[in-house]
């Protein structure tokens, strides 16, 4: 099938990419330059593993192409995804500017009737607001309708996900384009949900906030243990062997950050709130959440006293491991209490570095590896699940470190094991 994929973000290019891969003739359309320039060369802008082979592969078979010119990119197109962004408004609400400008140039550029799928997560009632409003811009005589198509990939494993999801959600109003795109995602081989447009939009906000709440719960209960010399880890694998539990998302740490968790659990409430409904849980979720990033530094605090001239290696930058993007990553606000308590701060992630260089503040020493990371600081905080920071020896820990003191923020080692090393640890939940 011919298919337009607007947005060539984590999500509009690892779809463009795969609806291509299954074997579908693929055009992604972006506004920005230099994107889709290192795009048509095979580049990819963003790190996700595996996406640059099969990047590779589609263009060499001609399967995918990239362009920034909507009349190109739209022609003979019979199914269009939107895959822009919805960042968070300053009152917490999605942000619906992206979604409104592609309708335009949609409406603009259309030549054929076309099924419009929607796979950036967007309140409540926005699929009706995109069709009245492509409708209504619409000069000549094209029919078209609307599918909501809200996606569930994770950064870091996006093609893994896309292959191998638990389900596709699929909602519209309308059988004929319901059946089109079942018909499109069947070679992922993946269980199709079909449903009705409201539904499918909020299935998506209710999954992310389900997850999100599981986050919340599981740190509330380690700052519980904590105090009460309980270990969370036992705890979440105690808890998690009931089936109805299940023991995902039970890690507990310094919060869940990245581009969607933080949003979309403040999207809810908010689109609670214009229909006069408080989301007292999910309030509480993103509380809890805001509450955690400062757990280390409290740690910090205790364990020294003063932050002042302290020399921090902060070990992981991205919010989670195997991506980089630092959208809302916990290194943010850590880094800047860090600096302002007077602390020093020497910064490694293995693949962020470049997007923390232009978010955390200047004075942020980054350096290439661990060990230079570590020499000669006075603690390690660590920050990110990386491999490489898991698989460092201990003993490396204790021999380059000014003082052998490690903050886990992510629960990386086994507390017994840091310890018969000579390093003196605090981590998240555990004595
Ligand atoms: N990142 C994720 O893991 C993930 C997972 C599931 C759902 N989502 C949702 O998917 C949507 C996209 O997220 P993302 O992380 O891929 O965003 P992103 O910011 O990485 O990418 C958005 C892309 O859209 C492009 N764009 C903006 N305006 C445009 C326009 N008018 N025409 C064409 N292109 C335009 C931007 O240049 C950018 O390349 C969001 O609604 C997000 O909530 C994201
Ligand atoms: O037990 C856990 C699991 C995750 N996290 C944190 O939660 C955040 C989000 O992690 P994850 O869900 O793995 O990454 P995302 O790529 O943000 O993916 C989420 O957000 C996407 C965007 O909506 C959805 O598509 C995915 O299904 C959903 O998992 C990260 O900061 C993690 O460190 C924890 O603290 N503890």
């Amino acid at each position: 099938m011919n298919i337009a994929v607007i947005g060539t973000g984590y999500v509009g290019l690892v779809t463009g990419v795969c609806l291509a891969e299954i074997g579908h003739q693929v055009t992604c359309i972006d506004v920005d330059d230099k994107k889709i320039s290192s795009l048509k060369s095979g580049t990819s802008p963003i790190y996700e593993d595996g996406l640059e082979d099969l990047l590779i592969k589609n263009i060499e078979k001609d399967t995918v192409r990239f362009t920034t010119d909507y009349s190109y990119g739209l022609k003979d197109k019979a199914v269009i995804y939107i895959g822009v962004g919805t960042p968070q408004a300053e009152d917490g609400s999605a942000d619906l500017t992206y979604i409104n400008d592609v309708c335009h140039s949609i409406a603009r550029n259309l030549q054929r009737d076309a099924i419009i799928v929607t796979k950036s997560t967007v309140p409540v009632g926005t699929n009706e607001h995109i069709k009245n409003k492509i409708m209504e811009n619409i000069d000549y005589n094209v029919s078209i309708e609307i599918v909501s198509n809200p996606e569930f990939l994770r950064q870091g494993s996006a093609v893994y996900d896309t292959f191998h999801g638990d389900r596709i959600v699929i909602g519209s109003e309308n059988d004929y384009a319901l059946n089109v795109i079942e018909n499109v995602n069947k070679p992922f081989g993946i269980p199709i949900v079909k449903t009705d447009l409201r539904s499918a939009e909020m299935i998506k906000y209710a999954a992310n906030a389900f997850l999100a709440t599981k986050i919340s719960f599981i740190n509330e209960i380690a700052n519980l243990c904590d105090k009460l010399d309980a270990n969370v880890e036992n705890v979440a694998k105690g808890i998690g062997m009931d089936k109805r539990i299940g023991n995902s998302f039970l890690n507990a740490g310094i919060g869940y950050g990245g581009s969607c968790f933080p949003k979309d659990t403040n999207a809810l409430v908010s689109i609670g709130k214009n229909v006069d409904y408080e989301m007292s849980i999910l309030q509480s979720v993103v509380e809890v959440n805001n509450r955690q990033k400062k757990v280390i530094i409290d740690k910090m605090y205790k364990r020294f006293g003063s932050l002042s001239d302290i020399s921090v290696a902060l070990l992981g930058l991205s919010f989670k491991p195997n991506t980089d993007d630092m959208r809302e990553a916990p290194s943010i606000p850590l880094s800047k209490v860090l600096l302002e308590k007077g602390a020093n701060i020497r910064a490694y992630d293995p693949v962020a570095a470049n997007n923390a260089k232009k978010i955390l503040p200047d004075n942020v020493f980054y350096a290439d590896n661990i060990a230079e990371a570590i020499n000669k600081a006075d603690c390690a905080v660590i920050l990110t699940d990386w491999e490489d920071i898991k698989n460092y020896p201990l003993m490396k820990f204790k021999e380059q470190l000014n003082q052998p003191i490690i903050f886990d923020g992510r629960n990386c080692f086994d507390p017994q094991e840091v310890r018969k090393a000579g390093i003196e640890y605090y981590s998240i939940g555990r004595p």
